[in-house]
């Protein structure tokens, strides 16, 4: 009797303590767009979002008011183009979906001269008003975005590298539901490390640390890395027109999303790659990259090394280097220059 009920009291306990660590407030920049609508729909049915503060130069409070019906614990609030310093108060979690999509036969880098100072201008804010905030990068080109976005923290003196993502998940998203194609596992059974960048060849997929990917024969391989590297322009071709992956993006932002809330409350083990300041490459003078990442209660708990790859994987790995370090360069110089 005792027992039980003292262990009822420790559970009492501990769900207090835990609820108390978790009154996590998420920002969503963008939020009236293609991700930013999915995105928005499932951070609210998330229990770790206690606050969900939507904005976007178009749209925002019309999304919040239908999201807010949702019956979950959390509240929301839609904030209009010239309400951002007010979206962002006490926001412990900014998500930037904010810029434009590839139409077809656009690269990712083709969106730099418009997206570029749309993530400045939102970073600057956020190191105004919040600037011990995660910020999560979605924009793209991403291997470019992010380097803006640190660029502009360390300007304001706020950049913490342990609290600025990437968000390259819907590469690892991918690549899991590609290689279950191909073997005909389940995806749970098909997880796969993706390291390097987000584009085209700077998206390394490591099948040969998984049971099932380092078993297949050289062609089926190749076309499979080539699928996970351009991913991306099969739905920009496929939308024709219309612009890119969404849905698979708004699913991959709140998976990502989800692991750093459960990192920051103190769960043990979340590890995911994402897109960070990283040492694993810097005497190459590459200063971000994805690799596994572990996380915590304070954003980047520890950066894995790759680990044993192929001969196939480190050639993959030569010709993602060059083409990564001139994107970060490029985002670098940006806000240098502005
Ligand atoms: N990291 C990744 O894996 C992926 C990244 N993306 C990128 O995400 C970005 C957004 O894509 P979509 O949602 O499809 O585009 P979209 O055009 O549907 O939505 C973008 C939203 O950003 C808003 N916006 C523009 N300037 C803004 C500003 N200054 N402040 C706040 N909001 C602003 C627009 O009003 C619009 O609602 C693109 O750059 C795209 O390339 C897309 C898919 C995957
Ligand atoms: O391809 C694009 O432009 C959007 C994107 O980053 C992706 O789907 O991986």
């Amino acid at each position: 009797m005792f027992a039980r009920s003292a262990a009822r009291a420790a559970l009492n306990s501990r769900s207090f303590s835990s609820s108390a660590a978790r009154h996590t407030k998420v920002a969503v920049l963008g939020a009236g767009g293609g991700i930013g609508q999915p995105l928005s729909l499932l951070l609210k049915t998330n229990p770790l979002v206690t606050s969900l503060s939507l904005y976007d130069i178009r749209g925002a409070p019309g999304v919040a008011a239908d999201v807010s019906h949702i019956d979950t614990a959390s509240e929301v609030n839609g904030y209009p183009a010239d309400k951002l310093d007010q979206a962002l108060e006490g926001v412990e979690v900014v998500v930037i979906p904010a810029g434009v999509p590839r139409k077809p036969g656009m690269t990712r880098d083709d969106l730099f001269n418009t997206n570029a100072s749309i993530v400045r201008d939102l970073a600057s804010a956020v190191a105004r008003v919040s600037p011990q905030a995660h910020i999560l990068v979605i924009s793209n080109p991403v291997n470019s975005t992010v380097p803006i976005v640190a660029s502009v923290l360390e300007k304001a003196g706020v950049f913490d590298p342990r609290r600025v993502f990437g968000v390259t998940t819907l590469d690892v998203v991918r690549a899991r539901r590609f290689l279950a194609g191909v073997t005909g596992n389940h995806p749970k059974d098909t997880g796969v490390t993706v390291v390097g960048g987000h584009s085209g060849k700077t998206i390394v997929p490591l099948l040969s640390q998984t049971s099932y990917g380092k078993g297949l024969d050289k062609e089926t391989w190749s076309q499979l890395v080539h699928r996970i590297q351009f991913g991306g322009d099969e739905v920009v071709k496929a939308k024709d027109g219309a612009g890119s992956a969404t849905l698979s993006m708004a699913y991959a932002g709140a998976k990502f999303t989800d692991s750093l809330l459960r990192g920051l409350s103190g769960e043990k083990g979340v590890i995911t790659p994402t897109f960070v300041k990283s040492d694993l490459f810097a005497d190459q003078g590459i200063e971000f990259f994805s690799s596994n990442v572990e996380l915590g209660p304070n954003g980047v708990e520890k950066i894995h090394p790759l680990g044993p790859i192929s001969a196939e994987e480190q050639q993959l790995l030569n010709e993602c280097l060059p083409d990564l370090k001139s994107n970060i360069e490029k985002g670098r110089k940006f806000v240098e220059q502005s």
